[in-house]
Order: C-alpha cells, then structure tokens, then sequence
C-alpha cells in the first residue's frame, strides 16, 4: 500500500509539472483530502481537482475582498453555481470549443490551440443546419465525432423516412422507458381539473399542477407533456415519467432566451460592439479559416474557467458558422424525466452523445443580485441560481444593484432540470459572450465533459458547500450516487453536525 507521504510527493511533481511549487500546493492538498478523506479523487484525472483549486485559489486570492461574496462558493473544487469566466483567458488561440475538461495534464495548461491538429477534438458545424423547425431535430452540436447513438438515431431517421411523427415513434420505440405522465387528477389554482396523456401535440396534453404558495403565477402556465418548450425550442422535449406517478414538473414559463426581470442592465446596442470585438469581413464558418477571427480566437484556452465568444449578428459569417453554437438552440434529442432517486425531475439525452456537444443553456430571469436576495427573501421555493462572476474584466467590482445572476424558477428552459452531482457530473458550464462584450453580462451554456451514453441522466456540479452556509443555494440532502458524493445524508462531516448539534 502507498503511504500518504509518498501519494503526497506524487501530487507534488505532478502540479510541480504545471509550474505550481510545493509551498503552494501544501495547503490545497490538505484541503482537498480533508474534504474527501480520501485520495482517489484527488488523484482523478491526473490530478485535475487539484489543479483547478490551486488555480481558484490564486484567482480567490488577487480578487478585491468586495467581490469575494460572488465566488466565495468556489472554495470548492469544481464549483459552478457561479460560473466565472478567465480574466487571464486572452491567449490567442485556433478557435475551438476545446472541452478537454478530463484529459491528461496537458490539457491543464493554457496552450495555444490549432484545429488542425487534432480537428475532431474542434466543436463546430460540419454543415449548415436546418433552421428552426419543430419535426426535424438536428443532430447535436458538436464535433465530427458526433454520431451520437446509432440505435436512436436509427429510430429517428426511420421515423422521418415515414413521414410519421418523430416524436412519438421515438415514444414507442423506447417505451417503457418513454411513458407520458398522465396528471389525471391535477388540479389548478382555482380548484379545476384537467387531463392529459396523449403524446400528440394538442391542448389535451396539457396539464396543470396546483402550487399553493406560488404567488406569481396568476395564470398558470401548463405543461405540454409532448412538448415542454411548447414549440420554443427546433426539437420537442418530452416530459416522462416510467414509475406511474401523477405528479408533475413544477410550473414556470418556459423561454428559450434569457429574459431581463426588471432592473438588470444589458446592453447589446450595436455601436458598443468594437471592431475588435466582430468579425465583420468573415464569411462561411469561422472555425474552418487558417486565420482565426476576432471572436473565434478568444474562444479556447485555461481549464478552470474556459470561455467561449460566439460571432454575432455584427460579424459577415451566418448563422452556419461554427462559431455561433449555443445560438442555435438545442438540437440533441433530451427528455425531462421522475428520477424517482429523491431528486425529483431530470432530464436525460435520449442519444448518446460525445464530448464537448453542447446541450443547453442555462435561461432564465436574468436578475441583479439584490433583486435576487429580495425575491429569495419573500420565497424560498426556488431552484437553484447562477450568478453570473461580474467580477470579471476590466470593469471592476459591481455592486449587488449591478452584479446579475440567473433565475430560471419562474422563467426558464430545460436547464433548469439538470440536477447536480457531486465532483464527476457530465456536463460542465462555460461562460459565453454572444451579444454584448460586457463583462458583467454572460450565457452559460452547458457542454457534456465526457462521452454519454443514450439515457443517461445529465448532471452538472452546482458547486454547493453542503457544510457551510451558502445563502443563495440551500444545501438539500444529496442523492447524487456519485462515489465522491460530499453532501449525502451519510456525509461523515453531516453526520459529525448532527452528532454535535444532540449534544
Ligand atoms: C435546478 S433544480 C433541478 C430540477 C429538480 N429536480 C426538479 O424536479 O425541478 C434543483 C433542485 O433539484 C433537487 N436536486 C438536484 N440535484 C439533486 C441531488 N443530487 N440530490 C437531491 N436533490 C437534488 C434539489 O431539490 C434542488 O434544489
């Protein structure tokens, strides 16, 4: 057996090849193995964890005091509740959509990147999609890998070729995993009743929840279980549940684009859109020149907080090019789904997919962070937010009446119904600037960081301090299954707590 000095002296060279020096990953490393009293995870993917703590804590470390209430909750490895794009990430580079969030060392180091070497690894669109379209679901966004399951494709292709409807082949074909929810006994706000099981398209599937203390929901919005973005988004996202139970996904109003609350400050006029922030003389797909432009080169770089800049309607190239991703929508085939695992709904990909396919984006209300605390103050039946790092960049500390986070309890997407997994989630979160180069303001879109399996249920990191007293996202008794899991009802510190808190 390895004792823990010479696994220690291990993680020393190893970050040692990474320029960081002992004196500074002495203390991560306690830390972490105080956090997980274990050294298998730490030893993960050559040391991955460690090296992105080492590098959160150096950020931690030059961030004024003022802004360290944001990304305070990033004391934890792998943090994503707030999502906090590189302030150093400006190092020119091919453009890609590099998600080797997993690989080996190498791809720790910020490193100047070139398709040609290793295109398929390069995320970008082989040819141009079909536009928006409700039957015809493109395959997902991602590089040339991406052949995504054979099985469902196969289901999908044969569906079109009968001109019958895509979805509900799929429903058939994957049944009993693929059940529409019959809430036959929801009932609205006003006592009413209604009924839907049908997975056709029709006012019949849709059903209604009652939700007793949701005051903003006047007039409910229901649920189209065929359809939960309700034409939104170019493929339809069923809603199933396969244990039979009457329930459904909580209420809100489903948007495909971010929606300004109230107070919150975006601006995306075109005159504050600089020449070095467009492309304007590009043409075809961006991702594919020798050359890469403005946007596309910023695109790439350091593992712990990558960051993408999509072209935009400023730049010559369209809506094909490779470098506008999360533009597009959603193109994989997803489901929301009863976990029946006490995390209640998920959502699932119904096609395997490889890494680095995009899958969503995280949308909701885009709120300044005090008109957060006010709402989160008067209801605490929220899921769980974002904060956007308005930290970042030139622009300096924000203050909360600035400083934007993202809500999508009441206005949201599927992203919303990603639940989180401690450590080994397959999906990560990456900052993206689309519309505006202010840098308070961001879409975080959601990438798979590993090969995933058709039904398997995708998961993100929230980055929540199950031990501490993180105020924005409540601590819930983790069911995430994950071996690293930090917050289950058998967490030794939880059980430590509650030990201590009967004496
Ligand atoms: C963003 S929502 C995810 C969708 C949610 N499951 C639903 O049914 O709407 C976050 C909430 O889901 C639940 N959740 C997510 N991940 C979980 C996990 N690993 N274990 C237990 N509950 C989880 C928690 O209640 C959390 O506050």
């Amino acid at each position: 057996m390895i004792s823990h000095k010479d696994r220690a002296q291990k993680a020393y060279e190893a970050m040692g090849c990474l320029g960081f020096p002992k004196k500074q990953v002495s203390p991560v490393l306690k830390h972490l193995y105080k956090l997980f009293e274990n050294w298998e995870p730490i030893e993960d993917e050559s040391y991955r964890i460690l090296a992105d703590t080492i590098l959160d804590s150096q950020k931690n470390q030059q961030m004024p005091a003022t802004s360290r209430h944001v990304t305070d909750q990033e004391s934890e490895p792998h943090n994503s509740t707030s999502v906090t794009p590189d302030p150093d990430d400006q190092h020119p580079s091919a453009a890609r959509y590099d998600m080797d969030v997993s690989d080996n060392e190498t791809s720790l180091i910020n490193r100047p990147m070139d398709v040609s070497e290793n295109p398929q690894d390069a995320l970008f669109l082989q040819e141009p999609k079909p536009e928006p379209e409700i039957d015809v679901p493109a395959a997902p966004v991602a590089n040339d890998l991406n052949t995504g399951s054979s099985e469902s494709r196969a289901v999908h292709s044969e569906a079109q070729n009968n001109g019958g409807s895509l979805q509900e082949q799929a429903l058939e074909t994957y049944a009993p995993f693929v059940k529409p929810i019959a809430c036959k006994h929801a009932v609205d706000g006003n006592g009413n009743t209604a009924v839907g099981s049908s997975s056709e398209p029709s006012f019949q599937n849709w059903v209604v929840a009652y939700q007793p203390q949701e005051a903003l929901f006047k007039q409910r919005p229901l649920h189209d279980v065929a359809d939960i973005t309700k034409g939104e988004e170019r493929v339809r996202i069923p809603i199933v549940n396969e244990f039979g139970s009457d329930s459904c996904p909580p209420l809100f109003y489903y948007i495909r684009k971010n929606l300004i609350f109230q107070s919150a400050y975006v601006n995306t006029s075109l005159a504050r859109i600089g020449d070095e922030d467009c492309c304007a003389d590009c043409s075809g797909n961006c991702l594919l020149e020798s050359h890469p432009c403005a946007c596309a080169r910023s695109t790439g770089g350091h593992l712990a907080r990558k960051f993408i800049k999509e072209c935009w309607s400023k730049c010559g190239c369209g809506m094909q090019c490779g470098n506008r991703v999360i533009q597009r929508g959603i193109t994989c085939n997803l489901q929301v789904f009863f976990t029946n695992e006490g995390k209640g709904w998920g959502l699932r990909t119904l096609d395997g997919l490889p890494k680095g396919a995009f899958i969503c984006e995280l949308v909701g209300e885009v709120l300044t962070s005090s008109e957060l605390h006010e709402r989160k103050a008067k209801n605490s039946k929220h899921v769980d937010q974002v904060l956007l790092d308005a930290s970042w960049g030139s622009e300096g500390v924000l203050r909360d009446e600035e400083a934007l986070c993202v809500d999508p309890t009441f206005y949201g997407n599927v992203g919303r119904f990603v639940n989180h997994r401690c450590y080994d989630a397959n999906l990560v979160i990456i900052p993206v600037e689309v519309e505006t180069p202010d840098r308070h303001y961001y879409h975080l879109a959601l990438f798979t960081a590993k090969k995933i399996e058709a039904f398997e249920e995708l998961t993100r990191d929230y980055g929540i301090d199950f031990d501490g007293t993180d105020d924005l996202n409540k601590a819930f008794d983790c069911m995430c299954g994950s071996k690293y899991c930090r917050g289950g009802p058998n967490n030794s510190r939880k059980r430590t707590r509650a030990s201590a808190s009967q004496n």
